[in-house]
C-alpha cells in the first residue's frame, strides 16, 4: 500500500557550489511511503507523517548551510575558539567565503555537489532509520517552485531571529513582482533578478572589521582587500562570514523579507523619484511582504 503527502515542507537553505559560490535554495518536498497497514489500518498516521517527517528533514537541512564534503572547494574544520563551532571555507570559481558559525549551522553530505539527488539520497537515508518497521519504502521527491518569470537566490542571515533564521548563511530562492505607477515592469524584475542572483545580503549595522572576526588560519592567509566582513552573537552563538565584494549586496536595514521589500522600493523611488512603485517580494515559496514608495 503507497501512502502520499505532497507539498509537506519547503526547505530553505543555501548551498556551496564550486561555480556559483554560495547559493539560496528553496526546494518543495513531497513524500510517498510504501508499506503494510498497522493496527489501526494505515500506513502511518498523516500526523506523524506531517511532524515527524517535517522535523526530521527541518533537522537535517532547513535553514542550514549545506556543504558538499567530496568537493575540493570546501574545507571543513573544528573552531580552536568555541566548542561544538566549525570553520567553513569555500573557494568557488566566482568568489571565495569563509565562515565560522555553530555546527548546527552546516549540514554535510556526503558529495561532490549539491543536488535535489544528492540531497534525496541524504535525507532518505536518514528518514528510513526513524520509521516503523512496517514502513519499507519511503520516495522523497525535491521539487524547485514552478516560476513564470525572474527569481533571485539570495543568502542572509537574521541575527535578531530567535529560532534557524539567525544561521548566518541560509537562503531562498524567490519570485518578485515589480510595479511602477501601478503597472507590472517585466524589465525591473529582470534587473534586480540579476543583481540579486546568488547574491549574499548584509546588513551594514553587522559590518565588524578584519581583526574582529574569527576564521580558519587558512582563510586569514586567503582573505583580499576586496573581502568584506560581517559578524554577530544570536542565541545559538557567534556567527562571522567574510564575503568578496562581487557577490555582496550591503543593505542598510536588516534582511527580513519585510525590510528588503521596503529596501528595494526605496532603491527605486531614490532613482525616479516623479514615479510610484509597489514591490511584492517573496521569501522562498509562497509567502513574502509589499511594500510601496
Ligand atoms: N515576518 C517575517 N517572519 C520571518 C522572516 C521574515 O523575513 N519576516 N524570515 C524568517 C527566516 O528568514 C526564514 O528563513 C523563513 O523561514 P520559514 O520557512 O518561514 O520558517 P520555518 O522553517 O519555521 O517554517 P516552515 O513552515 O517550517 O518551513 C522567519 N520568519
Amino acid at each position: 500500500m503507497q501512502l502520499f503527502v505532497n507539498d509537506l515542507t519547503v526547505i530553505d537553505f543555501s548551498y556551496c557550489c564550486e561555480q556559483r559560490g554560495i547559493v539560496g535554495e528553496s526546494w518543495i518536498v513531497d513524500v510517498l511511503l510504501d508499506g503494510s497497514l498497522n493496527e489501526m489500518s494505515m500506513v502511518l498516521d498523516f500526523a506523524v507523517v506531517k511532524k515527524q517527517i517535517k522535523a526530521i528533514i527541518d533537522q537535517a537541512v532547513d535553514h542550514k548551510l549545506l556543504l558538499p564534503i567530496k568537493s575540493d572547494a570546501v574545507r571543513v574544520s573544528n573552531s580552536t575558539h568555541h566548542q561544538a563551532h566549525e570553520y567553513v571555507d569555500l573557494r568557488a570559481k566566482r568568489a571565495s567565503y569563509f565562515l565560522q558559525s555553530p555546527s548546527c549551522a552546516f549540514a554535510k553530505i556526503d558529495a561532490e555537489t549539491i543536488s535535489l539527488a544528492s540531497v534525496t539520497e541524504h535525507l532518505t537515508k536518514i528518514i528510513l532509520q526513524q520509521l516503523p518497521q512496517n514502513v519499507q519504502g519511503l520516495k522523497l521527491t525535491l521539487r524547485p517552485e514552478n516560476i513564470d518569470g525572474d527569481f533571485y537566490h539570495y543568502t542572509h542571515g537574521l541575527k535578531l531571529h530567535d529560532g534557524n533564521c539567525q544561521r548566518i548563511a541560509h537562503g531562498h530562492r524567490s519570485k518578485i513582482n515589480l510595479s511602477k505607477n501601478d503597472e507590472r515592469s517585466k524589465d525591473l524584475e529582470f534587473f534586480w533578478c540579476n543583481r540579486w542572483q546568488d547574491i549574499y545580503i548584509a546588513s551594514e549595522d553587522d559590518r565588524v572589521e578584519k581583526q574582529e572576526i574569527e576564521l580558519s588560519a587558512a582563510a586569514m592567509q586567503d582573505l583580499t582587500p576586496d573581502h568584506q566582513f560581517f559578524a554577530y552573537n544570536a542565541p545559538q552563538g557567534k556567527f562571522d562570514i567574510a564575503v568578496h565584494s562581487n557577490v555582496l549586496e550591503v543593505v542598510d536595514c536588516d534582511s527580513t523579507v519585510e525590510l528588503l521589500a521596503d529596501y528595494i522600493a526605496r532603491q527605486l523611488k531614490q532613482q525616479q523619484p516623479s514615479q510610484s512603485f509597489t514591490v511584492i517580494a517573496y521569501e522562498g515559496v509562497g509567502k513574502g511582504a509589499i511594500a510601496s514608495a
